[in-house]
């Protein structure tokens, strides 16, 4: 089932600066970035080092404040957020990838995932999280015990075990080889079909963006094109 719809925008972003200062030096990471991103939308955003791509996400998962520009999830705007409001905004809404997984290695894949559902105001169960990202036999494993490309799906079971609304992924595939990094992308494909989860995805591969609905290619701090890709791959035909 597609559950993409896009007339329903989840995230509007308009006109976005973002200014790092240190001392007398500035650093411009954006310049201008407007986007919307759809309901259940998957995205991927491309783009050379130091584009932008992960100021403009951690922007939209309250990370991280513009400078200037306004940002909205529905009808929260991100931008008028206090510290405090940003915090919860994280934790009812957004879940989030990493390139390292940052699992606790005393703990197993199910208990990992479990500190998340602990706290979450309606989560799923997470042996459920597991078995969404094809880990139901490895639930009792302890990190060390599991490939990188397995690390990677607990922590993805644990970012989406929340059931977040959205998914925000910063090179979830990058310390991975091609066939784990498969396994990867089809569990986030899936999450995004079966679910609904509006995903964006960054990454440095360009054979990824094909999975994406549209890519957005970022360059000095702008988003130089934005395409819709007519026909999608799945994860398996990615070229890396
Ligand atoms: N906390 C920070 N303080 C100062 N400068 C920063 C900070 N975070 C990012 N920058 C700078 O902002 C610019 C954009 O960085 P950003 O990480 O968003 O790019 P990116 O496209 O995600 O790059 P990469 O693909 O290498 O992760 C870069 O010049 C970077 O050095």
């Amino acid at each position: 089932m597609n559950k993409q719809d896009m007339t329903k925008p989840v995230f509007s972003a308009q006109d976005v600066t973002k200014v790092y200062r240190s001392g007398d030096v500035e650093v411009h990471a954006l310049r201008g970035v407007s986007l919307e991103l759809f309901e259940g939308e998957m995205a991927v955003l491309l783009g050379p080092s130091g584009s932008g791509k992960s100021t403009f996400l951690n922007i939209m998962g309250g990370l991280d404040q513009a400078t200037r520009g306004t940002v909205r999830f529905r009808d929260l705007e991100l931008t008028a957020c206090s510290e405090s409001q940003l915090t919860r905004y994280r934790r009812n809404h957004v879940g989030f990838v990493f390139q390292f997984y940052n699992l606790i290695p005393s703990l197993t894949a199910w208990e990992n995932v479990s500190l998340v559902t602990e706290i979450a105001r309606d989560p799923m169960d997470p042996g459920e999280a597991l078995e969404l990202v094809g880990l139901k036999e490895r639930m009792q494993h302890f990190p060390a015990q599991l490939s990188g490309g397995e690390q990677q799906r607990v922590a993805i079971a644990r970012a989406i075990a929340k059931k977040p609304e959205v998914l925000l992924c910063d090179e979830p595939t990058g310390a991975l080889d091609s066939k784990t990094g498969i396994f990867v992308l089809e569990a986030l494909s899936r999450i995004n079909r079966e679910l609904g989860t509006t995903t964006a995805l960054i990454t440095h591969n360009a054979g990824i963006q094909r999975i994406a609905h549209r890519v957005f290619s970022f360059l000095d701090g702008r988003i130089a094109e934005t395409r819709v890709n007519e026909t999608r791959i799945e994860p398996a035909d990615v070229t890396w």
